[in-house]
């Protein structure tokens, strides 16, 4: 990776870790210029420094742009290596030059170059990225449950699950490896690399809005811990009496009845009248427990966006649900090495995708391949929206089968 001119008199260069300071600096002040010194240094320890991009206008840095090194599951278990595209911004003083473009391109070329197939993100605006490719693949739940109204109805073993009080650093282990243990179940969810298990305990006082700082309980069974729920508390008073909100910032169990006890004990604790959840999955199994599911206030919103970086090799890396056989006629501007027809033939063990020339079968751009990668939008759906041509009949409810997942996407934290 040199260093290259943008055709708007800016140049392109390889971040060094001498100049961190201000590229972070730039980078934070595009996103509204408040962040935590905490922050910062656990940016510094995770920052790829020769993936990361500066956009220079002399000795300026007006352009940010990283990758970070993942392994992400796709539909059948595979943790395949994407890049998890970050930190990206244009100063304001730059924009709509053309900068961002620039180090899109030039970022995908180098993702494209060191072999991973794939690449995500976690979109500031969901309308920047598509015109890159990416499409959004997966979804998060968001929620405002009004816990002195909803009530729980708890499967058998729940009240074999012991729920303790702990440390979220004293636990952190045990906690990483029942995340861990849950990785390859779901399309989205990234293998933790290492230094990542310190994100989840990220806790800077002057983000938490009043709330107390990050609190943590594990679930339990015959010793063993089975689950665990990181979370923060608010009191608040209103004309009625106590008005508390419980803010959930994470939570993962190995199986239904620790789950189900540790969402008892966040529905129940004391003088808290609201249970607020953000980024969880679309399936998140308390919605099938609760007495009055209007009153939990469910909300959808995109979570990440997925690009193959390599449309044969991404393909390839998945299995389908059902026998597919299509030929695919791929259109890819931005990253034209992908341009062309592919002939797709798969099935629940595995998959290959080769260049052909016999004639397609569905028309569409990399973008909706994106969408429909995880198995969390379907590609009947996107037909729908005149976005995947069918040229031969039945060819797109049979890849639209094919391409699904049994369990939703989910991408589990922001990077
Ligand atoms: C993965 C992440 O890190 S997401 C974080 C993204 N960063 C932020 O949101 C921080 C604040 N915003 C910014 O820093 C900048 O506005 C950026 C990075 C979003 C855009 O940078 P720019 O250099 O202005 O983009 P650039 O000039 O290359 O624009 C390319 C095209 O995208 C469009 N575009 C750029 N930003 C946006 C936006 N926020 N919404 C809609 N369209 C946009 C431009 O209009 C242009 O369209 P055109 O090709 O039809 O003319």
């Amino acid at each position: 990776m040199g260093t290259e001119r943008t055709d708007r008199a800016t140049e392109l260069t390889v971040l060094r870790p001498e100049d961190f300071d201000r590229w972070w600096g730039g980078l934070v002040r595009a996103f509204g210029g408040v962040a935590a010194a905490e922050e910062r240094e656990l940016d510094r320890s995770l920052t790829e420094f020769d993936r990361s991009l500066a956009a220079l206008d002399g000795d300026e840095i007006v352009g940010t742009a990283g990758a970070f090194s993942f392994r992400m599951t796709v539909p059948g278990g595979a943790q395949v290596p994407a890049a998890g595209v970050t930190m990206v911004s244009v100063a304001a003083t730059h924009r709509r030059r053309g900068v961002l473009t620039s180090m899109m391109r030039r970022q995908l070329e180098d993702v494209r170059a060191l072999g991973e197939p794939l690449a995500v993100l976690f979109a500031s605006e969901p309308a920047i990225y598509g015109r890159f490719g990416y499409g959004a693949a997966a979804s998060q739940l968001t929620a405002e449950i009004d816990t002195s109204r909803v009530s729980l109805a708890l499967p058998a073993g729940a009240d074999d699950v012991r729920v303790r009080y702990a440390e979220p650093a004293d636990v952190l282990d045990a906690c990483e490896a029942v995340y861990a243990a849950l990785v390859p179940g779901r399309p989205g969810m990234l293998a933790r690399q290492p230094g990542w298990e310190r994100v989840g305990l990220l806790d800077p006082e002057s983000e938490r809005e009043g709330a107390s700082a990050l609190g943590c309980v594990v679930a339990e069974r015959d010793g063993e811990v089975t689950g665990y729920a990181r979370y923060r508390t608010k009191l608040g008073w209103g004309p009625d009496g106590h008005d508390g909100t419980v803010k959930l910032e994470d939570l993962a169990a190995l199986d239904p009845a620790t789950d189900a006890a540790l969402w008892r004990f966040l529905f129940g604790i004391d003088l808290m009248s609201t249970l607020s959840l953000h980024g969880r999955p679309v399936d998140d199994a308390w919605q099938y427990l609760v007495s009055d599911i209007r009153r939990c206030r469910p909300r959808l919103r995109d979570s990440g966006h997925v690009r193959l970086v390599d449309v044969a090799a991404a393909l390839a890396a998945r299995t389908y649900q059902t026998p597919v056989d299509v030929v695919l006629d791929v259109e890819d501007a931005f990253c034209p090495w992908n341009a062309g027809r592919l002939r797709l033939t798969g099935d629940p063990k595995g998959a290959s995708c080769e260049r052909t020339t016999d004639a397609a079968d569905l028309a569409l751009s990399v973008r909706e391949l994106g969408a429909s990668y995880l198995g969390g939008v379907s590609l009947l759906s996107l037909a729908r929206a005149g976005r995947v041509a069918e040229l031969r009949p039945g060819a797109l409810t049979e890849a639209s089968v094919a391409f699904g997942s049994p369990v939703p996407p989910w991408l589990p934290h922001g990077f």
